[in-house]
């Protein structure tokens, strides 16, 4: 073979060595920036997402890594949490604590843990709810050290709704007590636990007198105020403890846990005066209301509550007969 280019040597065993070194620099400055790519990619994920993802050598209490979320949903700067992960731990709600630091501990024994949910409060005071799923490093080799990862997502907004949709479910639109489900589900509760404990219990009917007339002279809207103060006045009377609910039209309920057939009757009084004594208005007629109760306490051989809510029922409906406005025991 002839070399045609003077200036270039001859040494034509070098060229397709040249050749792979240019081959490979290009297959790497390709690999470079595929990853820049990805690297881009991956930051842009941590950015957006709501949840920090955070690594944790667990002999030398040491926090490795904490995404960008940290900061955000925290409020403070990473860089000291890296410092002293105690900065974590004192950002947890004080009742939340003992159950957070159990929880990450049993992923020692159980590899994974994925249900834990607690509240920290933020640089800026708000109480945040996490669910910090936690899993134990599983490349790692016998002998390395131990690391924890985790991915601890900001449910706050998911635990609101939660609760918004928790007292739809359980309240009463217009007088905002417990609707007729909860309440009865709520009583049921109290009266097997009365009975387990031989603990007094008293149930009562209220029941607004008339309340017919009332619609139909002072219109239904008037109505539902009568309802809503009804509400009001019963919520006003009961103890911390007792339940209270809308289970119908114009009937409310309430249970009465711990307390004797005497004590829930002076109750019943208090309620019956209270609502005796609220006036009403429309245009410029004023009216008052009354009510009538039906009430009755656990009894040795009532084997479910339907036996208290008959004989406050029947009670209730002797009261109606007997004139209205009274409380009659069953
Ligand atoms: N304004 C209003 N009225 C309601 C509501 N639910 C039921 N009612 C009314 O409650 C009234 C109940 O009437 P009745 O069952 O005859 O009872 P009452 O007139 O109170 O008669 P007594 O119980 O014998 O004193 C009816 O007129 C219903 O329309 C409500 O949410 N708002």
């Amino acid at each position: 073979m002839v070399n045609k280019n003077p200036h270039t040597p001859s040494s034509l065993p070098q060229w397709p060595e040249a050749a792979q070194t240019l081959m490979a620099l290009m297959h790497a400055q390709g690999e470079v920036a595929r990853l820049t790519e990805r690297e881009q990619l991956f930051s842009s994920l941590l950015v957006s997402v709501n949840a920090v993802l955070w690594a944790f050598d667990w002999e030398n209490r040491q926090v490795l890594y904490v995404s960008p979320a940290y900061e955000r949903i925290f409020g403070r700067p990473a860089g000291l949490l890296l410092a002293d992960c105690n900065q974590w731990r004192d950002s947890i709600y004080p009742d939340d604590l003992e159950y957070a630091e159990r929880s990450l501990a049993q992923v020692l024994d159980r590899g994974a843990v994925e249900d834990r949910e607690y509240r920290i409060i933020d640089a800026q005071g708000q109480v945040r709810w996490l669910s910090d799923k936690c899993f134990i490093n599983r490349n790692a080799e016998p002998g390395q050290r131990l690391i924890v990862v985790g991915i601890a997502e900001d449910i706050t907004e998911k635990k609101r709704l939660e609760a918004e949709l928790q007292r739809l479910a359980t309240t009463d639109v217009l007088t905002q007590s417990s609707n007729r489900r909860h309440f009865f589900e709520c009583a049921n509760r109290e009266f097997e636990q009365a009975r387990l404990q031989g603990s007094p219990l008293a149930f009562l009917l209220l029941d607004i007198d008339d309340f017919k007339v009332i619609n139909d002279t002072y219109g239904h809207p008037e109505g539902d105020i009568v309802l809503q103060r009804i509400a009001e006045s019963g919520r006003a009377a009961l103890r911390r403890g007792d339940l209270f609910g809308r289970i119908g039209g114009e009937e409310f309920a309430a249970v009465f846990p711990g307390c004797s057939a005497d004590r829930a009757h002076q109750v019943a009084e208090r309620l019956q005066r209270e609502i005796q004594r609220q006036s009403f208005s429309h245009q410029g007629q004023v009216f008052t209301i009354t009510v009538s109760q039906g009430l009755t306490d656990l009894r040795r051989d009532d084997e479910s509550l339907d036996s208290l809510f008959a004989r406050a029922d029947a009670a209730m409906y002797h009261a109606k007969r007997q004139g209205k406005n009274r409380i009659v025991s069953g």
